[in-house]
């Protein structure tokens, strides 16, 4: 097992029990929904004309990271529709009959939650595209020459997709949606108030500098800070007096390894191991993955997106180069002869050497 498995940092969901707080920190009106004003002011339109026609809205697409908000935003929306939720996702349904048996229990106005719609069967997508569009599908019966597919009508639903991956859904299915919000990454004040709200939730004390602290290490992302803050506030509940304030964040947050900038373990090994290892780079993946005792794709997928949002890292078409920010970051000095040249190769594209 890896020693850098259990990341504090990591925006996936958590296990059974943590999901639980998770779901009760879901704020569960459009107006208590921080952040994301575009895509929130969008929506409303959206919802609030629909109700007004007395029609279900257009299918809606959220495309963004994990953690940003998406499964919140979905439940939000049949909430503020006053429609029953069902939720569903892309890797359940391997099957079309896994989708029919689905859309044909649907009742009239109820929303449909599939998250990673990206990662569906290919069959059930095809199905899906004709619900979507005319509130029908074909289920087909019999196998081989025999086969008849027999029309159902289904009640009139609205879809709410919801993926990471927004450039690898076909176009087909993308252009059945009448709303694509694309959900950013938060600004560190948009955290601090998602702090304050879920320490009032979880009935914890925090200072304003202390919910900035928090917010400030989060890397952007909802769930990164509600999950900072209930190890912030362990701490305060051991070590002190339960109030969680500036000092004390910086130093629970240290003691669980994660810095100012949000970077943990995993990430500042990868920096150092390319600063002090091979100079700043360029360096290939292969080679800086064996330097710090992980996986390529490890790095690649893990570590790696986040150092090159904050321009911490570069991927050239030579290998990874540890940017000046990074040497100043963990206050290392560049060696005179580092190729620093490289810098003007840069390419953010995916495909280069690995
Ligand atoms: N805008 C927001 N305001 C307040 N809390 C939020 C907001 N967005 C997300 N959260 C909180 O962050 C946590 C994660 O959100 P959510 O599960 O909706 O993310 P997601 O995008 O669906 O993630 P995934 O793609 O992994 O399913 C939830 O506990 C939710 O309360």
């Amino acid at each position: 097992m890896s020693e850098y498995e259990e990341r504090l940092v990591s925006s996936d969901a958590d296990g059974p029990e943590e999901q639980v707080i998770e779901a009760a920190l879901r704020p569960k009106k459009l107006d208590d929904f921080i952040g994301q004003h575009r895509v929130r002011e969008q929506l409303s339109l959206v919802l609030h004309s629909a109700l007004r026609r007395g029609r279900t809205p257009d299918h809606v697409l959220l495309s963004g990271g994990p953690g940003l908000g998406k499964t919140t935003l979905a439940m939000i929306i049949a909430a503020e529709l006053g429609a029953p939720l069902r939720i569903s996702s892309g890797p359940a349904i391997e099957r079309a009959g896994d989708l029919a048996a689905i859309l044909s229990t649907l009742s009239e106005g109820e929303v449909l939650f599939l998250d990673e719609i990206h990662r569906m069967a290919r069959p059930a997508e095809e199905m899906l595209y004709m619900a979507m569009e005319d509130f029908r599908v074909d289920v087909v019966v019999g196998k081989g020459p025999g086969a008849t597919a027999i029309p159902l009508d289904i009640a009139p639903f609205t879809l709410v997709g919801a993926t990471t991956r927004a450039g690898m859904l076909p176009g087909p299915l993308r252009d059945r949606f009448g709303f694509v919000a694309h959900m950013d990454f938060y600004d560190p004040g948009e955290l601090e108030v998602i702090v304050k709200r879920s320490a009032g939730l979880l009935d914890v004390e925090i200072a304003p500098d202390g919910a900035a602290e928090v917010a400030g290490r989060s890397r952007g992302t909802p769930r990164i800070a509600n999950r900072l803050l209930r190890r912030v506030r362990d701490y305060a509940e051991v070590r002190a007096d339960g109030v969680i304030t500036k000092d004390l964040a910086r130093s629970a947050l240290t003691l669980y390894e994660v810095d100012e900038r949000g970077l943990d373990r995993l990430d500042r090994a990868v920096l150092a191991s390319l600063m002090r290892k091979f100079g700043g780079g360029p360096v290939g993946l292969s080679t800086l993955a064996v330097s710090v005792g992980e996986e390529p794709e490890t790095v690649e997928v893990v570590a790696e997106p986040f150092l090159v949002r904050q321009g911490l890292l570069a991927r050239t078409p030579r290998g990874r180069i540890a940017t000046p920010a990074a040497w100043a970051h963990l206050g290392l000095t560049p060696p005179p002869s580092s190729p620093m040249a490289a810098l003007f190769e840069i390419d953010d594209g995916a495909d280069e050497e690995r």
